[in-house]
């Protein structure tokens, strides 16, 4: 099966390695890319990261010789086709002892070698810093002198908490040993790039319709209240709130350009609902062996797995009707929505626990996979390394296997509590908690609501008119949540009103 967009997407990475292996004066093992008055400006421009570091330095003073391993020590992390942290910061460097950039080193009053700056890439283009300006959006890093002390600088600056001992979880590494519980633990990235990818998909083929506009506004409040990672839940908190600002209903009724606002440009289409730091092209549980099998649509399934094992009791055909909406309208693999929805309109009575949804969704998996098994062999499209298996193997969870039918004609017995258990422990607490960074994959540790994102991460103050009436229409379920919202947005706009 071919999907329609999932192909074309350039993965950021690419683009810090191009910028790399182009930079003619890059020493071999450089990570930190240098730069001149030349390509300052465009590469910044192009760069994907959401913070840089400039060093100014100049080839003959001796300190800087002595500081570059220190530098490099942190660059390792965040720049080149492994970094450890794609895609978040861009670390440069420029000679100012060359006279071609004797200018470009004015301009940001270089005084002293080494001198590092801080400030988004855009900040730096066609951009200046002066010592004592005040509300500078570039800082200089006034603690960098060794490579923990950068470190820590940039830790406290962006509240995240990377290690210079951070290592990359290689791929091939992980998939040497299938049956490992723990790998799902990395599959929280890979469930931000599918649900980033989803949405992009949403976006650029103009899905949005009137008829399918509540089920979206559904399936993100599903997203809010128990995607495994924060940032997404708090990207979909904001665009379910700002939804109606974002997408006006002249949009899906003509579908017109979103227009002008207040002086910025309204849509979804600006919108990056996990975030612009989510890697992308990553797949670090995903990854096949060749470039066009698994990624996105098995990223999509970790994804609903990871939501049916949040929902209690009461959200479970909500979360179901979410799901099945979702995909029928929204996934573009015509066979994948039309056999899933097939599945979801042969449920005949409602889902009453949290139990029966997730058995349900994962017995759905099993049958798509019984099935491309059979097809994936015929037309020799299986990826050789991950061929399609009745899931979870014995390996993973002896427990599921009732032990009378272990053998025989291809017929499994399970034991639907232990699978039940093992799903849960699985899609639950394995893939957040065993991740090391909690920062970057946004684990709240189970401390922060989504409300509480919500509130702190929107300036709105009323939850739009339209939107919150379809989210009255689309659900119950997760109707309390859209209240709360509501109400406190609502006081807020009071409490502006009597400041
Ligand atoms: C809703 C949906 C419907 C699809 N329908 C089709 C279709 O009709 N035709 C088609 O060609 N492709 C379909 N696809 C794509 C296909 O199912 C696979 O996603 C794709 O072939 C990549 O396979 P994969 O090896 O990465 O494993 P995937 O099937 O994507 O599974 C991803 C991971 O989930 C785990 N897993 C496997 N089975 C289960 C289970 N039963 N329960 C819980 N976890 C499990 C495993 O760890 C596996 O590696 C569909 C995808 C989705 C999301």
């Amino acid at each position: 099966t071919s999907f329609v967009a999932g192909s074309s997407y350039i993965p950021r990475r690419s683009i810090l390695r191009e910028i790399g292996n182009n930079e003619k004066r890059v020493e071999k093992g450089d990570y930190g890319v240098e730069l001149n008055a030349t390509n300052f400006d465009s590469v910044l421009k192009d760069s994907p990261a959401t913070f840089a570091v400039v060093e100014f330095f100049a080839f003959w003073c001796p300190a800087c010789r002595n500081y570059k391993p220190h530098y490099e020590k942190v660059a390792r992390l965040f720049n080149g086709a492994d970094a450890v942290h794609p895609g978040i910061i861009f670390m440069t460097r420029v000679d100012c002892a060359l006279k071609i950039n004797t200018n470009l080193c004015d301009k940001f009053s270089v005084g002293h070698y080494p001198m590092l700056l801080w400030g988004s890439p855009s900040k730096f283009v066609a951009g200046s810093w002066e010592p004592k300006q005040e509300n500078s959006e570039i800082r200089q890093i006034d603690d960098g002198r060794t490579a923990d002390h950068l470190l820590n600088w940039i830790n406290k600056q962006i509240g995240s908490s990377y290690g210079l001992d951070d290592e990359k979880f290689e791929n091939e590494h992980l998939q040497t040993n299938v049956t490992d519980p723990e790998q799902i633990a990395r599959a929280v990235y890979d469930v931000e790039e599918a649900t980033s990818t989803a949405f992009d998909i949403i976006l650029v083929h103009k899905m949005i319709k009137l008829k399918s506009r509540a089920s979206l506004i559904k399936f993100l409040q599903l997203l809010v209240t128990h995607h495994p990672s924060r940032r997404c839940r708090k990207g979909s908190a904001e665009m379910l709130v700002n939804f109606d600002d974002l997408y006006p209903s002249e949009m899906w009724s003509t579908n017109k350009v979103p227009s002008i606002s207040d002086g910025k440009e309204i849509g979804l289409q600006n919108m990056q609902i996990c975030g612009k730091e989510v890697p992308r092209g990553y797949w670090m549980f995903c990854h096949g062996s060749r470039n066009d099998t698994r990624g996105f649509s098995c990223g999509l399934w970790i994804l609903l797995h990871s939501l049916s094992v949040r929902v209690d009791d009461g959200e479970s055909q909500m979360a179901f009707t979410a799901i099945c909406d979702f995909i029928n309208n929204f996934f573009v693999c015509e066979e994948c929505r039309q056999h899933f929805y097939e599945m979801c309109s042969s449920v005949s009575n409602p889902f009453k626990s949290a139990r029966d949804f997730v058995l349900w969704l994962w017995n759905a998996h099993n049958k798509v996979n019984e099935r491309l098994m059979k097809e994936e062999a015929n037309l020799e499209t299986a990826d050789p390394k991950y061929p399609k298996t009745v899931w979870p193997p014995k390996q993973l969870c002896p427990s599921c296997y009732l032990s009378k039918s272990q053998s025989g004609n291809g017929h499994i017995d399970w034991d639907n509590d232990e699978v039940y258990k093992f799903l849960v422990g699985y899609y639950g607490r394995t893939l957040v908690t065993l991740y090391k960074d909690k920062e970057l994959l946004g684990d709240d540790g189970g401390n922060k609501t989504p409300s509480e994102d919500l509130v702190a991460s929107t300036n709105t103050i009323v939850v739009p008119i339209g939107a919150a009436f379809a989210i009255a229409v689309a659900s119950c379920g997760f109707g309390a949540l859209a209240w709360f919202w509501r109400s406190r947005q609502k006081s807020r706009k009071q409490r502006r009103s009597w400041n």
